[in-house]
């Protein structure tokens, strides 16, 4: 291994956006997708990295990096290595995005809509904000977003798939059909594979300055709840169901929006049925307890099956309250890259609104027990208690959200699902619910029981 790819090997291995954590890879390749420069200034590279793990498959991850000819202490907590570098000598590389002077660069790029090799993609509608301070953002995941004063945020991908990124191509959609429930996509970066596709690299959006989380604000209505031992879900201050209602009408909106841009088509509900059962069937492997529930699973899957051909769309594909932002101006999605686990191509597949639903439906669900079980409690009357008060908060906000998401504006009536919506609804809640068993007993094993608890519910009413 030469020095240089040992040291994008540690690095790439401990960073927090690493998404194989714990399986062994080599670096297997390096290629150079486009470099960045000002003569006042250090090269800023964007280079990719290969990965090959044990088992031979491979996936590419993106580091843009700060090529120095000597070492940048300003740059210490972002040292990648140093290395003698392809076409720029013996080097001090250090990650760009923690970099003001690169990410200016950026932005920069941006505004003069550089074409080459890496292209900057602009779209129209907004001046950009070029003194703006760029600065990483702390909570950064499977990403790396980087916010631009109050003005915009450079969501960098880490791994990346040639072809397109719905993060990317649905907000797109949604931005140019002016939905008023996302953050406007003001541009991207955009390289060529070797074979002539699209890698989309990062993308620039509205910074969103009025947020606060959806999932944070539903936690502090359950705190408040649970503070008032003596009230009822629709009688506390800190109740969340117009919220939640918002949030359907909200997700209704985007959907029609999705639906005219993308279009629609069917699919035969029993090849639905049959991978939710795959699914199952793979999630017992990893959490046998599932086993006990399997018959009354494949009892929803069964009667999906049955509704014959199923319409479907381009939708969010990963919804849950951590992906809605509430702002001054109503609540906004993000985050439509779609479900981590699955790969791109059947994350651009057109699936069914429900499952977005589904998604909701589950969040108000984790909410109150997520909350629950940060609040240790040995008394056994407050805890079940505090049982009654989570099914009164989830069964309200769910309540809430599904009638304002079924209502039918042209009549203005609320509408109660029809049979066939909620035989939909139950199989894409079970689907979800075994996809987070998995998830938790992955990532958070001590919240298993959640999903747990909840499967042991598919089916009743
Ligand atoms: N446009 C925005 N304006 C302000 N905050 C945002 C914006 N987009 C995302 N965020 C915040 O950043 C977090 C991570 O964004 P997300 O798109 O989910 O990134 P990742 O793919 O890394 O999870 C979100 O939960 C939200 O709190
Ligand atoms: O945000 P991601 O795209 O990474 O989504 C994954 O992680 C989520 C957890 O952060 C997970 O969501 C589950 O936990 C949430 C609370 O933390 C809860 O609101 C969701 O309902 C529940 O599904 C999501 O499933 C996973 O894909």
């Amino acid at each position: 291994m030469s020095t240089r790819t040992e040291s994008l090997h540690s690095y790439v291995r401990d960073a927090r956006w690493f998404g194989g954590k714990g399986r062994d890879f080599t670096v297997s390749d390096v290629r150079r997708l486009g470099t960045v420069a000002d003569r006042d200034q250090p090269p800023v590279v964007v280079d990719v990295v290969e990965l090959t793990y044990d088992d031979g498959t491979t996936e590419l991850y993106q580091l843009p990096l700060v090529l120095a000819t000597d070492p940048e202490t300003r740059l210490d907590n972002a040292f990648v290595g140093w290395w003698e570098d392809p076409e720029h000598g013996w080097v001090h590389a250090y990650d760009a995005v923690h970099d003001r002077d690169a990410m200016t660069l950026f932005l920069h790029a941006f505004a003069a809509a550089d074409d080459g090799p890496l292209s900057f993609v602009r779209l129209s509608g907004h001046e950009l904000d070029l003194e703006a301070i760029p600065a990483l953002y702390s909570g950064e995941q499977s990403n790396s977003s980087v916010l631009f004063g109050e003005d915009s945020v450079l969501k960098v991908f880490r791994k990346v798939t040639p072809g397109e990124n719905p993060d990317i191509t649905t907000l797109r959609a949604l931005t140019e059909a002016g939905s008023t429930h996302v953050a406007d996509l003001y541009g991207w970066i955009e390289a060529t594979t070797d074979d002539g596709q699209p890698l989309h690299l990062a993308m620039l959006q509205q910074f969103l300055r009025t947020a606060s989380d959806g999932w944070e604000i539903a936690l502090v209505s359950v705190r408040d709840l649970f503070s008032e031992a003596d009230l009822h879900a629709d009688e506390v201050g800190g109740d969340f169901a117009s919220e939640a209602a918002r949030l359907g009408t909200a997700l209704a909106e985007v959907h029609d929006q999705l639906r005219d841009a993308f279009g629609v088509d069917t699919v035969d509900a029993g090849l639905v049925a049959d991978q939710m059962d795959e699914r199952l069937a793979s999630a017992i492997d990893v959490v046998p307890e599932l086993g006990e529930h399997a018959d009354r699973l494949r009892g929803a899957y069964a009667a999906l099956a049955g509704l014959g051909k199923l319409p479907v769309q381009r939708i969010h594909g990963d919804l849950h309250l951590g992906q809605t932002l509430r702002t001054i101006k109503g609540w906004k999605l993000v985050d439509f890259e779609g479900e981590p686990a699955k790969p791109l191509s059947e994350r651009l597949l057109p699936d069914s609104p429900w499952r977005d639903v589904a998604g909701m439906l589950r969040s108000f669900d984790y909410a109150p027990h997520a909350m629950a079980r940060s609040l240790p409690e040995d008394d056994p009357d407050v805890v079940l208690q505090r049982e009654h008060r989570a099914e009164e908060w989830a069964a309200r906000n769910k309540a809430a959200f599904l009638s304002a998401y079924a209502a039918d504006p042209s009549t203005e009536s609320d509408t109660v699902l029809s049979p066939e919506e909620g035989v939909l609804v139950a199989a894409y809640v079970a689907d979800k619910t075994v996809y987070e068993c998995v998830y938790e007993a992955r990532n958070r094993p001590s919240w298993l029981p959640i999903p747990l608890a909840a499967v042991a519910r598919v089916g009743t009413p």
